[in-house]
């Protein structure tokens, strides 16, 4: 079993016991509580028309590091994020692989007024409705870890809760099918092969033309500095989810400056 197949396995069980916890009639109301989307698509185009779009992470550690970040403080890293001008937040909440938690979530989006995707592995239509109700703006649907009928099925539901789905790929088959299947034209490429670990950013060259008509690509993951930026930009790409590489640094404000500006 590859580690995606793993995580997803092990949130099937887990969104199986909090559906017990919370019903679905439960969450809606909550979500309909829930202050009202910010748009996470616009506000990455926005940034991306003038400079480059930065989805900042808030990453605490991952499968293939371990621990990434001991002082780990959602509520001052949002702020950071912010101020060194990210255009929107992601935050991991899974917590057996990414010591994540859906309070992280609540806290960043609080510390600031940037939109907000939920990172987690969604495996069911229900934690589409509990990401709203924790305020999500956003949800990622990984193409890798779903059948053609659950991943529309998901998306409808982030769709009809107002939500953006960055739809993430890893291979021309996977782009094929967000193309084909899904209607979000935000398509996240990601570097990290989940089977092996290892980045390469030409996976993000290779699959950007590839990408559907009005698409907003997104590369995504082992991205570390300005250049690394640039080197995508000659494909077109002009959006990027990067975690790692600013959460290990000391002034992640100041980090996040120089990955935008150099
Ligand atoms: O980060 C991992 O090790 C990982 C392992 C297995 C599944 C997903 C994983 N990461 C999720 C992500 O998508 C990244 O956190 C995100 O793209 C940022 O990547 P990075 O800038 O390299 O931290």
């Amino acid at each position: 079993m590859n580690k995606l197949d793993e995580i997803c396995a092990t949130k099937r069980e887990e969104v199986r016991v909090r559906k017990g916890l919370n019903t679905l009639s439960d969450l809606e109301r909550l979500a309909a509580q829930a202050s009202a989307p910010r748009g996470f698509r616009d506000a990455l185009e926005a940034k991306a028309a003038d400079g480059f779009g930065l989805v900042a992470e808030i990453k605490k550690a991952s499968p293939s590091k371990g621990l990434i970040r001991e002082d780990f403080r959602p509520h001052q890293h949002a702020m950071d994020y912010a101020a060194g001008g990210a255009a929107c937040l992601s935050v991991l909440t899974d917590a057996p692989y990414f010591q994540g938690h859906e309070d992280y979530l609540l806290e960043a989006r609080a510390s600031c007024a940037l939109p907000v995707l939920r990172k987690d592995f969604m495996v069911d239509p229900w934690q589409v409705a509990e990401s709203r109700a924790l305020g999500a703006d956003a949800i990622l649907i990984i193409v890798a870890a779903l059948d053609d009928a659950l991943m529309t099925e998901i998306e409808a539901a982030a769709l009809d809760h107002g939500m953006d789905v960055l739809v993430e790929v890893h291979d021309e088959t996977e782009m094929e099918r967000a193309a084909t299947r899904l209607t979000s034209r935000l398509i996240g490429v990601n570097n990290r092969d989940l089977k092996t670990f290892t980045t390469d950013l030409a996976t993000t060259e290779r699959l950007a033309a590839l990408a559907p008509e009005g698409s907003l690509l997104v590369g995504e993951s082992g991205i570390n500095t300005h250049a690394d930026c640039l080197r995508l930009e000659q494909s077109g790409v002009r959006c990027f989810l990067v975690g790692e590489s600013l959460m290990r640094q000391a002034d992640v404000e100041a980090a996040t400056r120089t990955l935008l500006n150099g």
